[in-house]
């Protein structure tokens, strides 16, 4: 059984104490991530913030600096997190991770177990999933990197939730006290097929299983494993796009055709079905527009899912 207080640290529903992560947040693709210290100041290019003004305040709240520029001050959630943390490997982001959790089927009391455990950035939203009373069991060979990931958890408030080991998965596969004790298990590994075996005794009976692979050749080689010990296997590419919704000033003929590259605009305010474009009636007054980013994310990996065949 979990110590009460992790469901309180994950919980943002509180004002901002002395030592707790805040992420700053400028805009979208500006945010870092600062431990708030009573005698800190952060210095950014809007001016100098002084923590102790941050203290007692909410998360989400708007704080300004002593020459009225301002900043949010956000909770550290997965989602966030992801965007922030400091990349010590290759990470999964937010659309592979949302696929992950909901295919893993994962609810709280959850146990997880994955390797490898990389920068952390799938294991902190495995974390959320299962809290309060599910445990992660994360692990990766490399010493470094298993250190950073237990203080990063720390810092997030989730060490309560994650247990990270140090290990060989697919020389040593996983540790046998974890025999039959996991809901779910996920591969980020160079060579998952070798780990295989290994998962499927971890697993519950009727458990799943995801790999992640950059690779289709590694798909091929790992549902080659799965076929014995597993059933209903699948292999996903999560394609994201992304969409940026501006405000823009049109005149009378441009807001009749449209403009190019973008989606023409709706004439109708608001409809449900239409959300994402509209316009207001009156000619010349703001449109707000949605276009393809151009930055959008192409392909990042496979994910390969597999059920333990239970056996009656
Ligand atoms: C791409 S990273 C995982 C990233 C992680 N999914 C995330 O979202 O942050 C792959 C990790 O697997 C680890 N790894 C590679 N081979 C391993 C093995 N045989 N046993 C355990 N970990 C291994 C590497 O050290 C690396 O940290």
């Amino acid at each position: 059984m979990l110590p009460i207080d992790s469901t309180k640290k994950l919980s943002f529903n509180r004002n901002i104490s002395d030592g707790d992560l805040v992420i700053v947040y400028e805009k979208h693709d500006a945010m870092k991530a600062v431990k708030v210290c009573e005698k800190s100041v952060l210095e950014n290019r809007f001016g100098v913030f002084k923590h102790s003004d941050w203290i007692g305040k909410p998360f989400g709240c708007k704080v300004s600096s002593h020459k009225g520029g301002f900043v949010y001050l956000l909770a550290p959630t997965p989602e966030l997190w992801t965007l922030v943390l400091s990349h010590r490997t290759q990470i999964l982001y937010i659309a592979d991770i949302s696929f992950v959790v909901m295919y893993l089927e994962l609810i709280p009391g959850c146990v997880v177990l994955e390797s490898g455990t990389g920068s952390g950035s799938l294991s902190t939203s495995l974390a959320r999933a299962i809290a309060p009373t599910g445990h992660v069991y994360t692990f990766d060979f490399h010493e470094q990197r298993a250190a950073a990931a237990r203080e990063d958890f720390e810092k997030t408030g989730l060490s309560d939730l994650v247990t990270v080991g140090v290990r060989d998965i697919q020389g040593e596969g996983f540790p046998k006290d974890l025999v039959g004790v996991a809901d779910a298990v996920f591969l980020d590994l160079p060579q998952p097929w070798l780990a295989i075996p290994s998962a499927g005794e971890m697993l519950k009976p009727d458990g799943v299983l995801c790999s992640f692979s950059p690779c289709i050749e590694q798909v091929q080689r790992s549902s080659e494993t799965l076929t014995s010990k597993f059933t209903d296997i699948r292999t996903f590419e999560v394609l994201l796009r992304t969409y940026e919704v501006r405000e823009v000033k049109m005149d009378q003929s441009q807001s009749e055709e449209g403009t190019p590259g973008s989606h023409r605009p709706c004439k109708r305010k608001h409809r449900a079905s239409d959300a994402s474009l509209w316009q207001q009636d009156n000619s010349g007054s703001p449109v707000v527009m949605a276009r393809p980013s151009s930055e959008a994310r192409g392909h990042t990996g496979y994910l390969t899912f597999a059920r333990l065949k239970c056996v009656a």
